[in-house]
């Protein structure tokens, strides 16, 4: 059987460490190296006790990549860093994997222009949770008949990006089936700034960061008389691990970038 070379950014990472475990365990899925910013020249097991893989740490993309002949990065890094790796991983013909969110939409425009051009494979995926996914998609499916909308996003308070990659997934999604609408009073005034939200046409979303979460989302509807949540929640982030195994399988077949998911799930 042929096995899927795979690298990873951001091993030490809460997501990364779970990637590291989720790689090894797999049959089909082979860690070669992993890249981090610190420890170059040492194996992931010496800086990492309970990751038992006796793997490269690089701290040089361009040099992990010359020097192995990987298929699959996945990054779990930080929003500026994972843009430039994705755009790295693809100039040198790897396909990335990415779960890292922050991106602006103009960086995606651009990945997928060079993904495009390499004739490459690319998935960039905000929420590798297929429960988030459904939310995600039953959203955009109550957005035809509610055009009142507000998206909560609560996560963990070391998160750095706000809002949520999937909150802005998820108002994307809605943004496709929902009448444009500004919502609230016409005259409707903060008096303490930033008390409604972000506004994404019309709509809300609000970050809640506290110790103790790990990363939940609901989206509330309303209309005359009724309301209606939708809710996903992640209790821990094995949660992401299936997502992030069927995008490696997948990445390996797509000539182009995909953004999300739900653009790959049957
Ligand atoms: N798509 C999805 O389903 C999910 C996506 N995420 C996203 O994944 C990303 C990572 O989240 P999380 O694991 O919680 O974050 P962490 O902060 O726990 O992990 C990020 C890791 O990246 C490392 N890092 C920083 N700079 C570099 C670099 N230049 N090269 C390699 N590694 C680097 C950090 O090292 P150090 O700490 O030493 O700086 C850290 O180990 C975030 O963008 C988050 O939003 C999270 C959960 C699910
Ligand atoms: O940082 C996190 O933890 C998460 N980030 C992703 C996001 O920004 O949506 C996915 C998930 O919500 C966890």
């Amino acid at each position: 059987m042929n096995l899927t070379k795979v690298i990873i950014a951001g091993p030490r990472g809460r997501m990364g460490k779970e990637a590291v475990k989720m790689v090894m365990a797999a049959e089909g899925f082979e860690l070669i190296s992993v890249l981090d910013h610190k420890h170059e020249g040492k194996l992931l097991s010496e800086v990492d006790e309970n990751a038992y893989a006796n793997v490269p740490i690089y701290t040089n993309l361009e040099e992990c990549l010359q020097k192995s002949n990987a298929d699959v990065l996945i990054d779990l890094t930080t929003p500026e860093v994972g843009y430039l790796h994705t755009k790295t991983a693809l100039q040198y013909g790897v396909r990335p994997v990415v779960g890292t969110t922050g991106f602006t939409g103009h960086q995606l425009n651009e990945l997928k222009e060079i993904a495009e051009e390499k004739k490459i494979g690319c998935i960039i995926a905000p929420n590798f949770a297929i429960g988030a996914v459904l939310m995600m998609k039953f959203s955009k499916m109550a957005a035809k008949y509610f055009q009142d909308i507000e998206i909560i996003e609560l996560h963990h308070d070391q998160k750095l990006d706000a809002p949520s990659g999937t909150a802005v997934k998820t108002a994307e999604m809605i943004s496709e089936a929902r009448r444009n609408k500004e919502q609230g009073h016409p005259n409707e005034k903060e008096t303490i700034k930033g008390a409604r939200g972000a506004n994404v046409d019309g709509m809300h979303i609000h970050s809640v960061r506290l110790p103790g979460l790990i990363a939940h989302q609901q989206v509330l509807f309303g209309a005359d008389g009724q309301t209606l949540t939708i809710r996903h929640d992640s209790y821990n982030r094995d949660s992401f691990m299936s997502g992030v195994s069927v995008c490696v399988e997948t990445v390996m077949k797509l000539d182009t970038l995909v953004y999300g998911l739900e653009n790959i799930l049957d």
